[in-house]
């Protein structure tokens, strides 16, 4: 299962970029000095174990948790702890592991929900693109968002980001605690919505999978990058096969 859009050359434009980052919650430091890049239309999956801060990464990426010191830029923009309202304004959407639908909504309104910026007569056809990704969602628009199963709720999750049109998904353990077929319908679906050019950071405990719809891959362990590789790489090394995969390849 290879993506069927070529690997962006190395050294070219990053659309995402992390220099050195140090930061946490409150008084401490999660994150010791992570670089991270992203290139335009590029799929990245981090993986390792839990506890290695890669949910840290997504959020300081997004303006929720506190940076020290280093960078994170959009383009050659710098966004350093920039509010999360600006960061989605700018085109980062983020979609959290857990909490992510508003469940007394229904799926329609909680699609609304991430388009309430949106002024224009857009919201429409923005919430047909969503249906047209997730057909599943069409035939229960008017269903509770909390009354769905848990794959259900991350295409609400997933869909609501896709509102807005983003530039860059961040994604933390979109297949946590689905079946093997939800998780395979999830990251499929992550993999169509990066062929539209969204460039994708997927935070996965589904190591082999995760790395299998990616470009590119990094190995996370105790708060900083500690491999960085094409995924096809990753997927063959013996020591990560081993250590994260699950056994060899
Ligand atoms: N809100 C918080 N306040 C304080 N510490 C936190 C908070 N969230 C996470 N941490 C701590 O930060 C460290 C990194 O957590 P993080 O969730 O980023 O790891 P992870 O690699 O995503 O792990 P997992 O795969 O379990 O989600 C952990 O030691 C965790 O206890």
């Amino acid at each position: 299962m290879n993506p069927a859009q070529p690997v962006p050359p190395a050294g070219a434009a990053s659309l995402m970029r992390v220099e050195a980052v140090h930061g946490g919650y409150g008084q401490l430091d999660v994150l010791h000095g992570v670089n991270f890049r992203m290139a335009p239309g590029e799929l990245v999956c981090i993986i390792g174990p839990n506890g290695a801060g890669k949910s840290t990464l997504l959020k300081a990426m997004v303006g929720l948790v506190r940076i020290r010191s280093g960078r994170v830029l959009l383009e050659d923009r710098e966004i350093t702890g920039l509010p999360p309202a600006q960061a989605v304004r700018l085109g980062i959407c983020y979609v959290p592991q857990t909490g992510n639908v508003f469940p007394s909504l229904t799926v329609e309104e909680n699609l609304e929900m991430g388009a309430y910026v949106v002024r224009d007569q857009s919201l429409e056809a923005r919430k047909d693109r969503v249906f047209a990704l997730f057909e599943t969602l069409k035939e229960k628009r008017r269903h509770r968002a909390g009354a769905l199963s848990g794959g259900q709720q991350q295409m609400v999750a997933i869909g609501r980001a896709l509102m807005l049109d983003p530039r860059v998904l961040l994604l933390d353990e979109p297949t946590a605690g689905l079946s093997p077929l939800y998780t395979s319908m999830i990251l499929e679906r992550v993999r169509a919505i990066n062929g539209q050019g969204v460039g994708v950071c997927l935070v996965e405990q589904n190591a082999r999978a995760g790395l299998e719809i990616a470009h590119r891959g990094y190995v996370f362990t105790q708060g900083t990058e500690r491999l960085e590789a094409p995924a096809e790489r990753l997927l063959t090394d013996p020591g990560v096969g081993r250590l994260f995969l699950g056994g060899a390849s």
